[in-house]
């Protein structure tokens, strides 16, 4: 359940919001990079919309390949597919936010993370977005550390009803209260 990581981000935010009047102002939020870190990595492995839909305007053919894609076809792009894929991400199925370092998102290839879609119908909410994401995050592990449990599943298995990501069975945690 990345306990280190837990009392990493805890340790930041505590020391931020000493800085704050110990408040989790806007300010201090978007200050502890972490948080950001974590959240990107979160939507890297578990893309809430997990492909983009598209309609041909023209008849494409895929550079370098004999793929033609007619005019007024659909169109899918796998978002899931293309963050899990080991050759922009090596071992994708570890959470590592690092990822997401100053130093290391630049080298990820354009259009190889895109939780939020990408090109002019690029998601309009991508900054309340992650501001809620990181808000949520915040709150839950200034309060508590998450632990597995023993009905915690081991992998997740994804509900494939739904067309936006969300766990078959459910995710039980365990939640224990920090004490300040
Ligand atoms: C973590 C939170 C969110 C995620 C992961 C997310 C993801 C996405 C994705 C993948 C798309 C499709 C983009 C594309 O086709 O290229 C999208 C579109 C959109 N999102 Fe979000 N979204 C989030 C939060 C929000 C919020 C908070 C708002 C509004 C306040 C919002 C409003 C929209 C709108 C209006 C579109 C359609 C844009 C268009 O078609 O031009 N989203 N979002």
């Amino acid at each position: 359940m990345n306990e280190d990581i837990q009392e990493q981000v805890r340790t930041l935010l505590q020391e931020t919001m000493q800085k704050h009047d110990g408040k989790l102002t806007y300010e201090a939020l978007q200050s502890v990079d972490y948080l950001d870190m974590i959240f990107s990595e979160t939507l890297r492995k578990y893309p809430v919309l997990p492909f983009l839909d598209r309609t041909c305007t023209k008849t494409y053919r895929v550079p370098g390949t004999d793929i033609v894609l007619d005019k007024g076809v659909f169109a899918f792009t796998s978002i899931l597919g293309i963050q899990r894929d080991p050759q922009y991400f090596p071992e994708p199925e570890r959470f590592d936010p690092e990822r997401f370092s100053d130093a290391n998102r630049r080298n990820i290839p354009s259009c190889c993370f895109m939780p939020f879609g990408e090109g002019p119908h690029k998601c309009v909410g991508l900054r309340l977005g992650y501001l809620q994401g990181k808000l949520g995050i915040a709150h839950i592990i200034l309060n508590y550390r998450v632990h597995p449990c023993a009905s915690t599943p081991a992998k997740m298995e994804f509900n494939l009803h739904s067309f936006l990501i969300s766990p078959r069975d459910g995710v039980p945690l365990k939640f224990t209260r920090v004490t300040k």
